[in-house]
């Protein structure tokens, strides 16, 4: 049984915590959840599992695996402390690391402690075939997101187009992914995903758009190289909560923690 403690509550964090409980998470256990402010969660059960603030309270549970669904900010403050706690730290917020001296201390810290760090494919598709074909050589790797409008408030986007009125696809970033990780850390975790896979945050190509004629978060993915070509596209279901996040981000969770707890692993 492989004790799970998940960071960050929300909309990808609910749906992977209902997942452990529910039995499609593999042979998991869902230790504890740590939040920012536990009176904010008073009215939430989840069987024993401990809900809590203090960090010290939550690595007390034992880990075995740390569970990152919180956002940039929470994996530059508890990598490397997780993988200190002997617990491997599966990241969706992976765009943290196009900050590459991060990168290098988490990395670093994995090695010394014996841990690992997991990047499940979370939005996006086709991780596997992209660092199988990075074995190289790699030519090209590049990213196309788009998302519909509401999915883009509160975001960079809003500073590039005026989001009441946008009615044609637009673009509104176009560069290599490093910079999309840092100029959208909500919504384009999957460029940094595909960079790690791939050929790295340089020379991986980004566009983003804000759509107003679809109603799914898109990503499409196109790479070539000795291995041959791929294009593959993904149209992610929004959550209501979220618009931000596809439903298939805490199922890929779900699915990465049954891989690592189950004697038949796919993909
Ligand atoms: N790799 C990928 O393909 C994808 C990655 N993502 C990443 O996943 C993240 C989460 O997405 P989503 O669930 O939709 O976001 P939400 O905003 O719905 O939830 C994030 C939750 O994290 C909590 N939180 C924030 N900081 C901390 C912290 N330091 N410690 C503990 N909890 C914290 C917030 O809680 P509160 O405010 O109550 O404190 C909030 O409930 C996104 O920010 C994005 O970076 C998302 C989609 C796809
Ligand atoms: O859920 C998605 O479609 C992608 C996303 O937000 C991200 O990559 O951060």
């Amino acid at each position: 049984m492989l004790n799970v403690g998940l960071i960050g509550y929300g909309t990808a964090g609910k749906d992977v915590a209902g997942a452990i409980l529910g039995g499609q998470a593999g042979n998991t256990r869902l230790a504890a959840v740590l939040v920012r402010n536990a009176a904010k969660y008073a009215d939430v059960a989840l069987d024993d599992c401990l809900i809590t603030d203090s960090e010290a309270a939550f690595f007390e549970r034992r880990p075995d695996v740390v569970v990152e669904t919180a956002g940039h900010e929470a994996v530059i403050r508890y990598a490397e402390s997780s993988l200190a706690h002997d617990c491997d730290f599966m990241v969706v917020s992976v765009g943290a690391f196009c900050d590459e001296a991060l990168y290098d201390r988490v990395m670093a810290s994995a090695s010394r402690h014996g841990k690992r760090v997991l990047v499940p494919s979370a939005a996006i598709a086709g991780l596997d075939r992209i660092a199988a074909a990075a074995q190289g050589p790699l030519d090209r790797v590049t990213l196309t997101t788009r998302k519909p409008v509401k999915a883009w408030r509160g975001t960079f986007a809003e500073e590039v187009v005026d989001l009441d009125t946008v009615a044609q696809p637009t673009v509104i970033f176009e560069g290599n992914a490093r910079e999309s990780s840092r100029v959208f850390p909500e919504s384009v975790n999957v460029s940094a995903a595909l960079s790690l896979a791939g050929i790295g945050f340089e020379a991986t190509q980004v566009r983003v758009l804000v759509d107003p004629t679809i109603d799914k978060n898109v990503h499409e993915v196109s790479a070539k190289g000795r291995f041959g070509e791929v294009r593959i596209e993904v149209q992610n279901t929004p959550s209501p909560n979220n618009p931000k996040t596809g439903y298939i981000v805490a199922m890929s969770v779900a699915r990465a923690l049954k891989n690592l707890s189950s004697p038949l692993v796919i993909g």
